[in-house]
């Protein structure tokens, strides 16, 4: 199924302190990574920023918010208009362990839904999953509404929920949507242990 991936990057990193989508990475920026990975399972790759020439990636659009400051939800929202496909992975920017087999999982069983989440040990992970056209209105009504939380419009469609067993059989889901909020977070990521027992430093180029 020819699908297309949404990157939502118009966040401010307040609890970084730096933009996390520049931030690098087993020598990538973070955003870098994101479209790298994700150009490996979909046909079509946006963007949703603040900005529309930020990071100038070949092949990649860059949207603005159609409603600034309502959070991820507008992300998601202003990436679904853009899109080409029905279906579209939207991820964070700020996953770096996120890996392309997961979204591809997602993007095979979503037909016949218009969300597709994991849910691991009853934590949702909205801002990993596959959203459809079908969602655009229903985010538009809850915006509309100053509703900004991401799952408050999941009752009006019809949502998969992926659990751990599932997603264990990518990867481990701590790694999968390992995300990073503040400069512990990245710290922790530069100096991951490998299964080895071994420290990783993530930081040489
Ligand atoms: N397009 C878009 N993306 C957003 C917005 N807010 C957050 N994001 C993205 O959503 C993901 C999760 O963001 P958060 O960590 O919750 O928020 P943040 O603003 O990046 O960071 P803090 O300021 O520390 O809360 C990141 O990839 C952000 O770039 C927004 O208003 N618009």
């Amino acid at each position: 199924m020819e699908a297309s991936g949404i990157i939502l990057a118009g966040g401010c990193s307040s609890r970084m302190g730096t933009d996390k989508s520049l931030m690098v990475y087993e020598r990538q920026t973070l955003i870098e990574r994101t479209v790298n990975e994700l150009r490996k399972v979909v046909n079509e790759i946006v963007i949703a920023s603040n900005n529309t020439s930020k990071y100038s990636i070949p092949g990649v659009v860059e949207v603005p918010d159609l409603y600034p400051g309502m959070g991820p939800l507008a992300g998601i929202h202003a990436g679904l208009k853009r899109v080409k496909h029905q279906y579209a992975f939207v991820i964070g920017c700020d996953m770096p362990l996120f890996k392309a087999e997961l979204a591809k999982y997602l993007l095979e069983i979503c037909p016949g839904y218009d969300v597709v989440v994991p849910q691991i040990d009853g934590y949702g992970e909205p801002l990993c999953a596959v959203y459809s056209k079908g969602c655009i209105e229903p985010i538009e009504n809850c915006l509309k509404a100053g509703l900004r939380t991401v799952i408050m419009f999941y009752p009006q469609v019809r949502v998969l929920t992926v659990g751990r067993d599932e997603i264990e059989r990518i990867g481990n889901p701590e790694e999968l949507f390992y995300n990073l909020n503040t400069p512990e977070d990245y710290w922790s990521l530069m100096m991951r242990q490998n299964t080895d027992g071994s420290l990783e430093d993530n930081r040489k180029c």
